[in-house]
């Protein structure tokens, strides 16, 4: 076990999902995973083991924003040797072309600083996905009909951010919606030489402030779920 996570050695599959409720956590494994069971519960950050379609497979809340998800993602892969890591979440249209209900595969997260932020000083590192992941995660869409836009994300300090200047410059280069997490995970996995995607619902959108309606929700999240475990093992 580690700081933040009370799993033995062995109970974290090289394959970890990553939703930042921990209460998505229990639904997916639920729903998506046979023989789940229960492998992490410190300080109600749960994770749960099982198999879908005979792999293995953990899904670990990561919390929100991206302190609380580089606490997580970086035990994960250095102790329990997480390989492929997936977000799965919610995220902001910042793009009249996005609508509700889309899914965003996100190639790359600008932020304005991340936790890494000591670590590059004067560099502006590019945080990207993996490309094998990206692609099989926009081909597992495509085959369910789902509306995807594939292209870069903002990962955000703040949810109150009060700074309608920042939205202005992100959506003017094309930035497709806000969230607070892709970039840290995309940073760690370049560290650590592991795979790294984030696949994301829109939720709410910055634009027209619609907001998908809560009985939606749950199906939306379902068909990320799917979207990652089919980009994983495909
Ligand atoms: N800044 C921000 N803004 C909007 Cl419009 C969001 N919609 C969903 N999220 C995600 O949901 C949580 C905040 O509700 C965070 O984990 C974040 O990743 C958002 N985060």
């Amino acid at each position: 076990m580690t700081i933040h996570i009370g799993a033995e050695p062995g109970q974290i599959a090289e394959t970890v999902l990553m939703p930042g409720d921990p209460y998505r956590a229990k639904w997916a494994a639920e729903t998506f995973l046979e023989g789940a069971e229960l492998v992490n519960e410190v300080r109600g950050m749960l994770g749960f083991t099982g198999t879908w379609k005979g792999h293995r497979v953990t899904i670990q809340g990561s919390g929100m924003g991206m302190p609380s998800l580089s606490i997580y993602a970086n035990e994960l892969i250095r102790d329990y040797g997480a390989k492929t890591l997936i977000r799965i979440g919610s995220c902001g249209a910042m793009q009249e072309k996005v609508a509700i209900r889309d899914v965003i595969l996100a190639m790359s997260a600008t932020s304005i600083s991340t936790p890494s932020l000591s670590f590059f000083k004067e560099v502006n590192f590019a945080p990207t996905a993996d490309f094998d992941l990206l692609r099989k995660a926009w081909d597992a869409a495509q085959a369910k009909g789902i509306t995807t836009h594939t292209g870069g994300i903002y990962s955000a300090d703040v949810f109150y951010a009060e700074r309608p200047d920042l939205d202005e410059v992100m959506e003017r280069h094309g930035i497709l919606a806000v969230e607070m997490e892709a970039a840290e995970l995309y940073t760690l996995a370049a560290r650590f030489g592991v795979r790294a995607l984030a696949v994301l619902t829109v939720s709410d959108h910055l634009k027209t402030h619609e907001a998908l309606p809560s009985s939606d929700r749950e199906k939306s999240f379902g068909d990320m779920v799917e979207i990652a475990l089919e980009a994983a093992f495909a």
